[in-house]
């Protein structure tokens, strides 16, 4: 029999210095319905995820058009720390035009599963390999890093997929990638299969998850945890269809591993601006349950949960909200308020009420919630009133 106790706590501790981000928010993100990034767009987006930290930057491919090839050149020359790669079929044409621009390196994707062997590309597993071989000597051979990602990764026959990263590796690829490109992938299925990848190559590992079933930020999750050392993520998660590992989401997933570690790679304090940068610029607000800056991602409103915040914040909260340049709020006009938010309400003004005055306001301020919320000044006048009562 086991010796584990069920409720043993399972307690995950992942450095942050073991994984980066490829930010897409200038490739995958500009697949997003509402997205049309002008130049000077590309400009400020760019600049913003370099001074947050993010360690990569993808972006369009230079065969969409001429501009694309400018715009990722005018990236490179504005000299980041972060490197500019360029997300690119793999195909000598392809590589040729993204190499002219002057990226730091190549993400090549070449589609493995049957969906895309028949209905895309219509090239074999053979096929797929020889075309890989060419096109990374290729790149290699002009001093640049190179990625291979087989798209819809978890469509594909396992058995394919590790003789094609097996291929790649030995060919000499930086990174391969995972894309679970229809957002289908389980955790577990996540978790699993960077796990035999893992084993079978030398090299780095990228991850790349749609949202399709709500799983994203939990698979980019779980191919860290089993060895991944590269996560796409785009500000806002905005992609093709729903979108991908939106940043914040994978940030404050990761940030309760190893929170110092974050700290000091990240300025994280900036999240809210990035989030409302895109936001203004797909001209969509932020999502009010968005991760970290939306609306109400820091509310806290009833009675039993004001009373332990008012302690200690961290009662109901995992993330401190100021770590990330955001506010926290208390909404204790609700009906669902209790007489301890009420009775810190009345300190804040420097007023003291008995066991029995509090029930009675906190009763009085429950029942005229019931016909709609009272703001902190109705509360405050409502506190004042009782003292002169
Ligand atoms: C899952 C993802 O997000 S993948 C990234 C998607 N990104 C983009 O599509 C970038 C924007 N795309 C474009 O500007 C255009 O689609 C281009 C320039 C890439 C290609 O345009 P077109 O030549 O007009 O082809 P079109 O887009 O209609 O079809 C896709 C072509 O890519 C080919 N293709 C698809 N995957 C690959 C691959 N991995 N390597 C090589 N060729 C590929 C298809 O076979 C097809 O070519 P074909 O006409 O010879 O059969
Ligand atoms: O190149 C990759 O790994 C990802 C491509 C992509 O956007 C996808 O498969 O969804
Ligand atoms: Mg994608």
């Amino acid at each position: 029999m086991s010796q584990e106790s069920p409720n043993q706590e399972y307690k995950a501790y992942i450095p942050a210095n073991r994984w980066f981000i490829i930010d897409s928010t200038l490739r995958e993100g500009e697949q997003f319905a509402r997205a049309s990034f002008t130049s000077d767009d590309k400009v400020e987006v760019a600049k913003a995820l370099d001074t947050f930290g993010v360690e990569f930057i993808e972006v369009t491919t230079p065969m969409v058009n001429d501009q694309a090839a400018k715009d990722a050149t005018r990236l490179v020359n504005l000299g980041l720390n972060a490197k500019i790669i360029t997300h690119v079929r793999c195909a000598m044409e392809d590589a040729r035009r993204a190499i002219d621009t002057g990226v730091h390196g190549l993400d090549l994707l070449f589609g493995t599963s049957s969906y895309l062997r028949e209905f895309s590309h219509g090239k074999s597993i053979d096929q797929i390999i020889d075309q890989a071989r060419e096109v990374i000597q290729y790149v290699k051979s002009q001093g640049v890093q190179v990625r291979f990602s087989a798209e819809d990764t978890f469509r594909s026959e396992e058995e394919d997929l590790l003789r094609v990263y097996k291929a790649v590796d030995e060919i000499g690829v930086n990174r391969v990638g995972l894309a679970d490109t229809v957002g289908v992938a389980t955790p577990r299925q996540v978790y699993s299969l960077v796990r035999e990848v893992r084993k079978a190559v030398k090299c780095d590992i990228e991850f790349h998850g749609h949202n399709d079933t709500g799983c994203a930020v939990s698979n980019a999750y779980e191919a860290v945890e089993a060895g991944a050392t590269h996560i796409d993520t785009t500000i806002l998660g905005i992609g093709e269809r729903n979108g991908i590992t939106p940043m914040g989401g994978f940030l404050a997933r990761m940030f309760t591993f190893d929170p110092q570690g974050l700290i000091d790679k990240y300025n994280l304090e900036m999240l809210p601006e990035l989030d409302n940068m895109i936001a203004r610029m797909v001209g969509l607000p932020i999502p009010w349950n968005n991760y970290l800056t939306g609306e109400f991602a820091y509310n806290h409103k009833a009675g039993m949960h004001l009373k332990a915040i008012y302690l200690n914040p961290g009662a109901y909260e995992a993330i401190p909200p100021e770590v990330f340049g955001v506010g926290r709020r208390i909404q204790a006009g609700s009906k669902l308020t209790g007489k301890h938010a009420i009775a810190f309400k009345a300190r804040e003004l420097g007023l003291h009420f008995g066991e029995h005055q509090l029930r009675d306001i906190t009763d009085h301020i429950k029942a005229l919630a019931d016909n709609g919320d009272l703001d902190d000044e109705h509360i405050a006048d409502i506190l004042k009133s009782w003292v002169l009562a």
